[in-house]
């Protein structure tokens, strides 16, 4: 990368230390030569009377491109439909369910009504068109707003979704807690420091009596009952910068610098409904310019018939597992 265009070129930014390990990776490029498996399908006569092509950018887990699929001017209404809306976008901590302003994301973010945004529902059907999959259940559009040293660092898409008891619930949220604090800061003493609050909030719950019923009413919450995990993750790259800001996968080695109107898919759970931390993920910092994004988190409700089952529950998504069906109609 030229040095211009290099994260180091930034300078200070708030929550540079998240990406002092990560930000080489962020100059990747892809290599299409690499593998004759990593091919692009055109999809003709979808329905909605779309048409795309998606490109697949890894195997297992199965990380999808698709290429134009917004008009310049539905890029312009969902950025008038946004623009007024976003805030610092907040996150929220898994252990004590609070949200609030975090340097390990740079940027401002709103979710979009879609009864007041007709746009928020012409990508629904795009997404539905694309994928097959059902997204009645699906969260509302998140939109984002990156401006120069904007930046989400490495994180996954799912929720902490516990299934048996309480107990378990606690363990593998602390697993993933640990995980959190290790992958997010990128440095020993800061992980240490992450670990150690983690660990009092959890020693305050015992104390007060809380801890218990803490974890047994997530695993009763209703909503998370209701619509499942969030089985995949689409979005709409709406405006892409000149320099900085693709989305990468650390483990995958894969870094997407896509064109403004493109749209990705990838998976964040297997088969089997566990998490798939092979598909943790963050957005570089941008270096130049501004990006913005359009997300839709997609629940495991209701995909019935859009998506086949895998022999193998416990091994990633592959694209066939849902392109099967259209891809099959060609
Ligand atoms: O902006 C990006 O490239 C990634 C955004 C993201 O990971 C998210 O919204 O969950
Ligand atoms: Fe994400």
């Amino acid at each position: 990368i030229e040095e211009e265009a290099s994260i180091d070129s930034l300078g200070e930014f708030v929550g540079a230390h998240h990406w002092t390990q990560m930000k080489q990776k962020c100059g990747l490029t892809i290599d299409r030569s690499f593998d004759p498996r990593l091919l692009c399908y055109s999809l003709l006569s979808l329905p909605d009377g779309l048409s795309a092509d998606i490109e697949v950018l890894h195997l297992s887990p199965s990380i999808v491109l698709f290429h134009n699929v917004i008009s310049p001017s539905e890029r312009r209404q969902l950025i008038l439909a946004a623009k007024n809306l976003v805030r610092p976008a907040l996150i929220q901590n898994s252990t004590t369910q609070q949200h609030h302003v975090s340097d390990s994301r740079v940027v401002n973010g709103t979710f979009l009504p879609m009864e007041k945004y007709p746009i928020t529902h012409r990508l629904a059907n795009i997404v539905r068109s694309l994928t097959g999959f059902n997204v009645d259940c699906a969260e509302l559009f998140n939109v984002l707003f990156y401006e120069r040293g904007g930046h989400y660092s490495i994180h996954h898409d799912a929720l902490i979704l516990p299934t048996q008891s309480w107990t378990q619930a606690l363990l593998e949220e602390m697993y993933t807690n640990a995980r959190n604090c290790w992958e997010g800061t990128a440095s020993w003493l800061l992980a240490i420091d992450c670990a150690y609050f983690l660990v009092r909030d959890v020693l305050n719950k015992w104390r007060s009596g809380r801890l218990r019923r803490f974890y047994q009413q997530r695993i009763d919450s209703p909503t998370r009952a209701q619509l499942g995990n969030r089985l995949a993750t689409f979005m709409f790259y709406v405006d892409v910068p000149s320099a900085g800001g693709g989305t990468l996968f650390p483990q995958l080695n894969l870094t997407v610098n896509a064109d403004a109107g493109d749209a990705i898919l990838w998976f964040n759970i297997f088969p089997n409904g566990t998490n798939d931390y092979d598909t943790i993920h963050g957005a570089c910092p941008v270096v130049h310019g501004s990006k913005k994004v359009a997300t839709m988190w997609i629940r495991q409700r209701d995909q019935t018939f859009s998506l086949l089952c895998p022999l193998e529950r416990a091994k990633a998504f592959a694209v066939e597992d849902f392109t099967g069906r259209i891809l099959g109609q060609m």
